[in-house]
């Protein structure tokens, strides 16, 4: 059995590494962005000259529903999230990422850890996520 999960009509990953990797009882995903399957991102525009329209908050619920539909690939969904690690570009957007987190998960929800890094795979990303959750394979159906 491949514990490793390609999920179709999602935005196919940048690397060699599939979106989702189950092992036992828990479920890793892949750091995902707001990236849509035809390569454009959720949240990010760029108008002739080059000038940007980024916005952390369209961002960060893209990611999350994109999160939300890979679990579900892998028989689970965001209730089964125990451990978030959250990559911003900038500390400034920490705000309108926490706000939108909020609306996802409290604190009964997943630990968390929310890192500022140098860079993303694309210039256009503000927020990257990564993800552990537990989906018995039982309850998973796989
Ligand atoms: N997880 C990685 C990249 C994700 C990019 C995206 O979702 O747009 C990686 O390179 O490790």
């Amino acid at each position: 059995m491949n514990d490793a999960i390609l999920v179709a009509g999602k935005a196919k990953p940048r690397g060699r590494f599939p979106h989702v990797k189950r092992a036992g009882d828990l479920v890793f995903v892949s750091g995902t962005s707001s990236r849509r399957p035809d390569g454009t991102f959720a949240g990010a525009s760029a108008d002739p000259m080059g000038v940007t329209d980024l916005d952390i908050r369209e961002q960060t619920r893209a990611v999350i529903e994109n999160i939300a539909d890979l679990l579900r690939a892998a028989g689970g969904d965001l209730s089964d999230v125990v451990n978030v690690t959250a990559y911003l570009v900038s500390m400034n957007d920490f705000g309108g990422y926490n706000e939108v987190y909020g609306t996802y998960f409290d604190e009964t929800g997943p630990a968390r850890t929310t890192v500022a890094v140098h860079q993303l795979p694309h210039p256009h990303l503000l927020v990257e996520i990564s993800c552990v959750a537990h989906i018995p394979v039982k309850e998973a159906g796989s």
